[in-house]
């Protein structure tokens, strides 16, 4: 059995950071870039009104001007206006040749079909965006290794990008193990369980904006699992098996790998839950053997998996984490680590009940992971302890 630690770098040591690919900016939402992206015009692409008013020249603000046309936003024609005249203009709207200001339209007064300026504030430039004030053709607009954020998403579209190349986001795999399975929905019959892991999972990877996840089952048999396992690798990057990595007659989990060319990396974590944890590799694919108990799952996941599927995306990998006051003691044998389903608020941290990893409704109520040390048995109130955010 190894250290929680010596896991984390084994897992660390076999990933590769996918190829990259080039898709449509529509998609590209949650990835990061994987080149440089510069601005192929000057945006905005003309002199823009930012208000709906009268375009003018700054020096006539003194004078009573006329009124010779408009602008709206959109118009495919100009107009030039001369000293002594205006032009109506409206948000967006291309500035009339000539004109260097605009006045709000709250701030004129008209007159015998003059308009007059009533805006002490005005100053030369006032309510225009220069053409080229967002970025100019041929400038850097984002870095490789940015983050595409909605607004990062936005802010492209806008200065006319339809595609980008960025590091593709892991294409995955689920396979649930186990005879006693049912979907939820269906009646249970004696000895059966709801499937619940492939939901949990599955959820989990949406919130990282993975979508496409190919779900498949397995009884417990062997030759049907290596038929699963093998079919599953051909398509995906990562592939998550839950059950069957235990010591029980019916679990064929790391026989199965082995069987389709898997080289087991380790087995077993001296962790609670997840204590029989399963992790491999073929070429660049990884598979984790996740323990069937759905905590144990999603513990694994949030401890391993996010770290790993993030490396493969480009991401920063690293678990945000704080430290918080324990608001109870508590006590665990020592051997292993375990992790609590917490909650945290304040910098305080209080273990929610219902720990077991047969559990999930702690689960489903915490919003952290205590880290409770392999070596240490009894943890004080007011103790300081690093909890794992999860994310939410
Ligand atoms: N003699 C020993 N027995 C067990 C040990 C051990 O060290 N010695 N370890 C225990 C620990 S810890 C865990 S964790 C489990 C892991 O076992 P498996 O990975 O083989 O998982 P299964 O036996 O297939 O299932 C465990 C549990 O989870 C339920 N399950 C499985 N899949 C799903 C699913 N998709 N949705 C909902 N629930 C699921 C399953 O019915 C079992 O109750 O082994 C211990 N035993
Ligand atoms: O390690 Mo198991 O995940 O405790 O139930």
């Amino acid at each position: 059995m190894i250290s929680i630690k010596e896991a984390k770098h084994l897992i660390s040591e076999h990933i590769k950071a996918l190829n990259p690919i080039s898709i449509d900016l529509a998609k590209a939402s949650g990835h990061i870039l994987a080149a440089d992206v510069h601005a192929q015009y000057d945006i905005p692409a003309f002199s823009q009104s930012a208000m709906d008013g009268y375009a003018l020249k700054f020096d006539d603000r003194e004078k009573a001007l006329h009124l010779i046309g408009e602008m709206a936003a959109g118009t495919a024609t100009s107009i030039t206006i001369q000293s002594g005249e205006t032009s109506r203009i409206f948000t967006g709207a291309p500035l009339p040749k000539g004109a260097d200001t605009v006045v709000m339209q709250e701030k004129i007064t008209k007159a015998d079909g003059k308009i007059t300026l009533q805006d002490p504030n005005l100053k030369p430039g006032l309510n225009v965006r220069d053409r080229g004030s967002e970025i100019m053709a041929g400038a850097l607009a984002m870095e490789k290794g940015d983050f595409l954020s909605p607004a990062a998403i936005g802010f492209l579209a806008g200065i006319g990008i339809s595609e980008v190349s960025v590091y593709p986001m892991p294409k995955i795999a689920i396979i649930v193990t186990g005879k006693e399975l049912q979907q939820p929905g269906k009646s249970l019959e004696f000895g059966q369980v709801y499937e619940s892991n492939s939901y949990s999972l599955s959820a989990a990877l949406k919130h990282e904006g993975i979508e496409q996840v190919a779900i498949y089952g397995a009884d417990d048999d062997l030759g049907i699992l290596k038929n699963v396992l093998q079919t599953a690798m051909v398509s995906s990057d990562v592939v998550l098996l839950t059950g069957g990595v235990s010591v029980g007659d019916y679990d064929f989990v790391i026989e199965a790998a082995s069987h389709c060319g898997v080289k087991q990396i380790f087995h077993k974590v001296k962790q609670k839950p997840g204590k029989p944890l399963f992790f491999g590799t073929k070429d660049q694919k990884l598979i984790f053997g996740l323990p069937g108990n759905p905590s144990s799952v999603l513990s694994c996941y949030y401890n391993y998996v996010l770290p790993a599927i993030k490396t493969l995306s480009h991401k920063n990998s690293s678990v945000m984490e704080a430290q918080a006051r324990l608001t109870h003691p508590y006590s665990k044998p020592s051997g292993l680590t375990h992790f609590l389903k917490g909650k945290y608020e304040n910098g305080l941290v209080t273990p929610l009940s219902a720990q077991e990893s047969y559990r999930l409704s702690s689960f489903a109520q915490a919003n952290c992971l205590i880290c409770l040390d392999e070596t240490q048995e009894h943890f004080n109130k007011n103790d300081i302890l690093t909890v794992m955010i999860l994310p939410n």
